[in-house]
């Protein structure tokens, strides 16, 4: 497996308001597929997603990521490792509002060893026409392909999504699924999307589904369905 997670357990709080909100997560995910993970509110997904991003601390067991095990490296390592390896994409664009869609796309790409070029991305995410403009003109499926553009420039192994269509109508969520998958066709990008919406799993390789801290099932996808033929 290229991503493991191997018994990760992570708590919130301290003496009698320390709650244990991971309680002994065990899965994997293979390079080049897509994850989905499900589960209602409150059930730990990001806080999953935070760990395997070393945004947050794991306090017990370990997450290894190729072969990087994120348990045992230092705050500078993991610094490096969410600049070499990671992308990450959320509900709401965190676009810097006085840099334009082609320059946030190149921020994205800072210190890269192994950039894609900038004019391909927008070529593929459909940007090129509008690379000048800035954030506050353009709607909210550009913001979030422009945010998509930057978490791929410097071409990452591996891109976690939180509910990247949490903010999107139907219409401009299925374009930006079917980019994901475009996208995990054409980089052969590991990517794991943490969502609320039951019908993204059918675009999944794999999917994984989370209550109360733990994982309730784990299932691969046999006979997957385009992105552009879901329907919720
Ligand atoms: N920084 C924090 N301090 C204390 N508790 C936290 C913190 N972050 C999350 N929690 C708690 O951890 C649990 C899991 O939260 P998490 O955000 O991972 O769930 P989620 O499945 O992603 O939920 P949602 O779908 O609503 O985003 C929740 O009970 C939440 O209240």
């Amino acid at each position: 497996m290229y991503l493991q997670i191997e018994n990760i357990k992570k708590y919130y709080g301290q003496g009698d308001n320390k709650v244990e909100v991971l309680r002994g997560i065990n899965c994997g995910v293979e390079k080049s597929e897509i994850c989905v993970m499900l589960g209602p509110s409150g059930s730990g997904k990001s806080t999953l997603l935070n760990l395997i991003g070393g945004i947050e601390n794991i306090d017990e067991g370990d997450i290894v990521v190729g072969d990087t095990e994120l348990g045992k490296l230092s705050r500078k390592e993991l610094a490096l490792y969410r600049r070499n390896t990671l992308g990450f994409i959320f509900q709401f664009y965190h676009l810097v509002p006085n840099l334009t869609v082609k320059e946030n796309i190149e921020s994205g790409a800072y210190l890269s060893k192994n950039p894609i070029s900038v004019e391909e991305l927008m070529d593929t995410l459909g940007l090129t026409e509008h690379q000048n403009k800035y954030p506050n003109q353009l709607s909210g499926g550009q913001q979030q392909r422009t945010a998509i553009g930057r978490a791929l420039a410097k071409n990452p192994s591996l891109l976690l999504c939180d509910e990247p269509t949490g903010a999107l109508d139907y219409k401009t969520s299925k374009d930006i699924l079917e980019l994901l998958e475009r996208i995990n066709d054409k980089y052969k990008t590991t990517i794991i999307i943490v969502t609320h919406n039951n019908a993204i799993k059918d675009m999944a390789h794999r999917v994984m589904k989370l209550r109360d801290g733990k994982i309730t099932k784990i299932e691969t996808n046999s006979s997957r369905i385009k992105a552009k033929d879901l329907e919720w």
